[in-house]
C-alpha cells in the first residue's frame, strides 16, 4: 500500500473550504497542513496533483438498489458494475437494501446479500435491512443483526402492496424495537392500500400507459404516508429516516414533525430535483424510463425540494439506484403500466447532478453539498468520522474534482449496466477526475483503476442521544 500526497487542492468539507495537501499512511488520512512536502518526502509518498481542483470527501450514498429481485425481474446492476458506476461518480460508499421474506430468518436473507457483494464491490458498502413483519423470531433476531452485523437501519415499506407493503402495526412495533436497540427506521412512505385502489380503478378504465403511474400515486397520499409514520416516530420516540422524498405535501410532514422535535430526517434524489411528470407521457412506450416510486411530480415541487434542502428542512441526497434495462425489463409493463418495473440508474450521476444543479447554479454552497451527499449520510447511517469527512484518522476516500470541466451526461459514456439514462442530455459542470477508497486509485484520470472485491463490508454503529443529529429546531420550523 503506497502513501500518497494529495497536493494543492483545496479542500472541501461539511464545516470548511480551505488550501492543505494531505498525507495518507496505510489507507488512512495522516496529516492535513499547508505544505506537506517534507513530510511526503520522508515517507516516499506518491505525489498526486490536486492542483486547481477540489478535494471531496467521497460520497456516501445511503440508497441503492443492487443485484436485487423486483417487478418480475431483477435489477440490471450487481455490486460489481453498480459500485463501479457509483466510483466513476465520486461515490466511495453505498449502503444497499437486503430484502427479506417473510418467514424466513434475518440471517438467510442477510447471507444472501453478503454473497451478492462480497468479490464484486469496488468499494465500502453496508446493507440496511428490510423489515416485512414483526414476530417472535425477528424480534429475537434483531439484536444480532444490529449489534453484530452492524446493520443499524430497519426499511420498512408503506407501499407495494401484495410484494413488500407492511402495515401500520409492523411499522410501530419496528419502531419500538429500534428504538431499543438504537437503530433508525426508514420508511418508504406511500399509501400502499389507496395506491393499489387507483392502479385498479385506471386499469378497469382501460388506462394502461406510464403516464398512469404518476396519476394513480398523487401527492397527497405520500404527504398523508410521511405524516403518518412521523407521527408513529413521535408515539414510539424513535428515529425516522423518510427514503425519496418527492413533493411539498411530504416536506411540509417532516418540517413540521422536526418542529414538534421528532427524529425525522429526510431524504431526496436527483431525479426528483430535476426530472418532472411530463417524461412519464413521452411518445410510445418511452415514460416507462422514467417511472420510479413515488413518481416524478409537477415541475413546481423541484423548488419546494431545493428549498427544503437548503434550509434543512430535507438532509441527505440519495440515489436509488434501482436499474432495469428499457429492452428486455421496462417492456415488461407494455399494455399494463402498473407493471412496469419500478426506477431508474443514478449511481453514477448523483453527486454530479447535485453539484452541477445545486452549487454551480447557486441553489447550495459546497459545503451543503458535501455535507448532502457525504457527511450527514455518514453521521446518521452510523459511519462518521470513518466516512464522510476529511479529516486525520478517516478513511482516505477522497475525490479529486474539476469544478470547471462540462460534460454532457449520456447512456453512451455511462458505466451503469443499463442501456438508458433518464439525465440523457443533461449539461453537467464539474467532473470526478480520480477517486482513491482508502488510499487507493478505483477511478484515475477518468480511468478505472480499481479491482473486484477490494470493497470492504462495513459494520456501521447504532446511535445514542450523545451521537447527536438531533433535528435542528431552528431549520426546521422555516416554511417550504
Ligand atoms: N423507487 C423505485 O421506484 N424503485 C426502487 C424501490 C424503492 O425504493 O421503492
Ligand atoms: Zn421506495
Ligand atoms: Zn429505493
Amino acid at each position: 500500500m503506497t502513501s500518497k500526497w494529495i497536493k494543492g487542492g483545496t479542500i472541501v468539507t461539511a464545516a470548511d473550504t480551505y488550501r492543505a495537501d494531505l498525507l495518507i499512511k496505510e489507507g488512512i488520512i495522516a496529516k492535513i497542513g499547508i505544505d506537506l512536502s517534507a513530510e511526503a518526502e520522508a515517507e516516499g509518498a506518491e505525489a498526486v496533483d490536486a492542483a486547481g481542483k477540489l478535494v471531496f470527501p467521497g460520497g456516501v450514498d445511503p440508497h441503492t438498489h443492487l443485484d436485487m429481485p423486483f417487478g418480475g425481474t431483477v435489477t440490471a446492476d450487481d455490486f460489481a458494475t453498480g459500485t463501479r458506476a457509483a466510483a466513476f461518480g465520486g461515490t466511495t460508499t453505498v449502503i444497499d437494501f437486503c430484502l427479506t421474506t417473510k418467514g424466513k430468518p434475518l440471517a438467510e436473507s442477510i447471507a444472501t446479500w453478503h454473497r451478492k457483494a462480497s468479490g464484486k464491490a469496488v468499494i465500502d458498502y453496508g446493507f440496511h435491512l428490510m423489515i416485512g413483519e414483526i414476530n417472535d423470531e425477528v424480534l429475537a433476531e434483531l439484536p444480532a443483526v444490529v449489534n453484530d452485523e452492524g446493520i443499524t437501519s430497519l426499511k420498512v415499506f408503506m407501499a407495494y402492496k401484495n410484494v413488500f407493503q407492511a402495515d401500520d402495526g409492523t411499522l410501530f412495533r419496528t419502531m419500538l424495537a429500534a428504538k431499543d436497540l438504537g437503530a433508525m427506521v426508514m420508511v418508504h412512505a406511500e399509501n400502499g392500500d389507496v395506491i393499489d385502489f387507483l392502479i385498479r380503478q385506471a386499469l378497469e378504465a382501460g388506462h394502461t400507459d406510464p403516464i398512469y403511474h404518476a396519476r394513480t400515486r398523487p401527492s397527497i397520499i405520500e404527504g398523508e404516508a410521511t405524516g403518518r409514520a412521523a407521527n408513529l416516530a413521535e408515539l414510539a420516540g424513535a428515529r425516522l429516516y423518510v427514503v425519496h422524498v418527492t413533493c411539498e405535501e411530504a416536506v411540509r410532514q417532516i418540517a413540521e414533525a422536526r418542529s414538534r422535535g421528532v427524529d425525522v430526517w429526510g431524504e431526496t434524489c436527483p431525479q426528483y430535483l430535476t426530472l418532472d411528470e411530463t417524461y412519464l407521457a413521452r411518445p410510445g412506450f418511452e415514460g416507462a424510463k422514467y417511472v420510479w416510486s413515488p413518481p416524478l411530480r409537477e415541475q413546481r415541487h423541484q423548488e419546494v425540494l431545493w428549498n427544503a434542502l437548503k434550509s434543512g428542512q430535507l438532509q441527505t441526497i440519495g440515489s436509488d439506484h434501482c436499474s432495469f434495462n428499457y429492452d428486455g425489463q421496462k417492456d415488461l409493463g407494455l399494455g399494463d403500466f402498473s407493471k412496469i418495473p419500478n426506477g431508474g440508474p443514478v449511481i453514477e450521476d448523483r453527486f454530479s447532478i447535485l453539484y452541477s444543479e445545486g452549487v454551480a447554479k447557486g441553489r447550495i454552497t459546497l459545503n451543503q453539498f458535501v455535507e448532502m451527499v457525504a457527511t450527514r449520510n455518514a453521521k446518521l447511517f452510523g459511519l462518521f468520522p470513518q466516512k464522510g469527512t476529511i479529516a486525520v484518522g478517516s478513511d482516505a476516500d477522497i475525490v479529486i474534482f474539476d469544478p470547471s470541466a462540462e460534460r454532457t451526461l449520456s447512456a453512451q459514456s455511462h458505466h451503469m449496466n443499463v442501456d438508458y439514462n433518464p439525465f440523457e442530455g443533461m449539461s453537467i459542470t464539474g467532473v470526478p477526475l480520480s477517486v482513491l477508497s482508502r488510499g487507493e486509485y478505483v477511478i484515475r484520470d477518468r480511468q478505472f483503476a480499481g479491482e473486484l472485491g477490494t470493497g470492504r463490508y462495513l459494520k456501521r454503529s447504532p446511535y445514542t442521544a450523545s451521537s447527536g443529529e438531533a433535528p435542528d429546531r431552528t431549520a426546521a420550523s422555516a416554511k417550504s
